[in-house]
């Protein structure tokens, strides 16, 4: 029998452990990011997606309008949020929010959130990338930019007043996944300069070329990027060689450190603070390394299990690996912003135990 209380009893309480993994697609306007969402939630046909669409500046509405596919169909769910943008809000209210709709309506199999275009993913990213202890109903699969083709090299090329990072710069150096969508429009010769391009900001990110977001699902869903799975990335040969002269943005950089030996964690961790959250480590030119993104592998003193390190911004993270493609060498990949190679590398050598 129905009462007035209906309402707040939960459709479904949550008994399985199952965690839902939430994809962060960012890319300026016009990118192809509707046309994307469109894509998967019709060949993901059966499954349960929820598309959140996160815009900036939305006020104080309490409530975020989202849509749920499934089985073909797209309904509406109401984001409960206590301010009305996810990630200006106190930093576990989306995550709450989400978890919360889940306990009322079920599980999705994947959250997909769709920032707007001049987005700088990071805050977002953040936010989902939460410590397994807190025990989180969600975590963050992996950030995915679609670029234009056409337009890709144009908005790379923009240059902010102050000097700082412009957000098409931020959102390829923080990318698991690049698209590079309307291929159609572009020359093949255009597509290998860009793609080289896009290489040099991020040497570890996969590279997908698209015509109207069709592309091969496994390619962009259940990425496992932060997670100690994806540690291949690291090290497959992605043909590219840091080397050569940056085209794009000449502010924004990736580079790849080797190093032999053992690490001791304690001097890594101080390393990685003064990097990333005191900005202490500067490049020759006395200018701050500004770090979006790093992995690493590597082996620590006295473990006999592999490590992965991660960075997000100013967080970090270990996490042991089963995985490890050369065990007597460790590597870094970091992506960011006055990176001068030699600087890194002596640090990190400071790091090494003495034999
Ligand atoms: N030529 C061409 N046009 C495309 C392709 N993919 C998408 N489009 C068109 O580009 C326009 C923008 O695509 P959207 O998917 O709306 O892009 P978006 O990134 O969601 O844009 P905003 O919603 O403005 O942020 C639409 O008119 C699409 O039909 C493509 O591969 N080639």
């Amino acid at each position: 029998m129905a009462n007035e209380s209906d309402d707040e009893i939960p459709d479904l309480v949550l008994t399985d452990d199952r965690k839902v993994p939430i994809t962060v697609i960012t890319g300026y306007l016009g990118a192809g990011k509707t046309t994307l969402l469109n894509y998967v939630l019709t060949e993901q046909h059966g499954k349960k997606i929820a598309v959140i669409l996160n815009e900036f500046g939305e006020g104080d509405a309490m409530e975020k309008s989202m849509s749920v596919g499934e089985n073909g169909n797209l309904y509406e769910e109401w984001l409960e949020l206590r301010n009305g943008c996810l990630c200006c809000a106190v930093k576990d209210n989306g995550v709450q929010a989400i978890e919360n709709l889940m306990v009322k309506k079920g599980k999705f199999d994947y959250i997909l959130l769709e920032t707007t275009g001049l987005a700088d993913p990071g805050p977002i990213a953040s936010m989902f990338w939460l410590d397994e202890d807190l025990c989180s109903d969600i975590y963050l699969d992996g950030i995915i930019t679609m670029v234009d083709a056409k337009y890709c090299q144009k908005n790379l090329d923009e240059v902010k007043p102050d000097g700082s990072l412009i957000e098409a710069a931020r959102q390829i150096g923080l990318a698991d996944v690049i698209i590079i969508n309307k291929i159609d429009l572009i020359s093949q010769d255009e597509l290998q300069t860009l793609k080289t391009n896009l290489r040099s900001c991020n040497s570890f990110s996969k590279i997908i070329e698209t015509t109207k977001a069709k592309t091969n699902l496994e390619d962009i869903l259940d990425l496992n990027a932060y997670r100690s799975l994806d540690s291949h990335s690291l090290f497959s040969d992605r043909g590219f060689n840091e080397d050569r002269k940056h085209k794009i943005d000449k502010t924004i950089r990736s580079i790849t450190i080797d190093l032999e030996g053992e690490l001791n964690k304690t001097k890594l961790e101080h390393f990685l603070q003064d990097l990333l959250w005191e900005k202490k480590i500067n490049n020759k030119e006395n200018k701050p390394t500004e770090i979006l993104r790093l992995k690493g592998v590597l082996t620590l003193e006295n473990e006999d299990i592999c490590y992965i390190v991660q960075a997000v911004n100013e967080l970090y993270d270990f996490q042991t690996t089963s995985w490890r493609d050369n065990p007597k060498i460790n590597r870094f990949v970091f992506i960011g912003k006055n990176l001068e190679k030699s600087v890194l590398e002596n640090h990190l050598y400071q790091c090494k135990v003495k034999s």
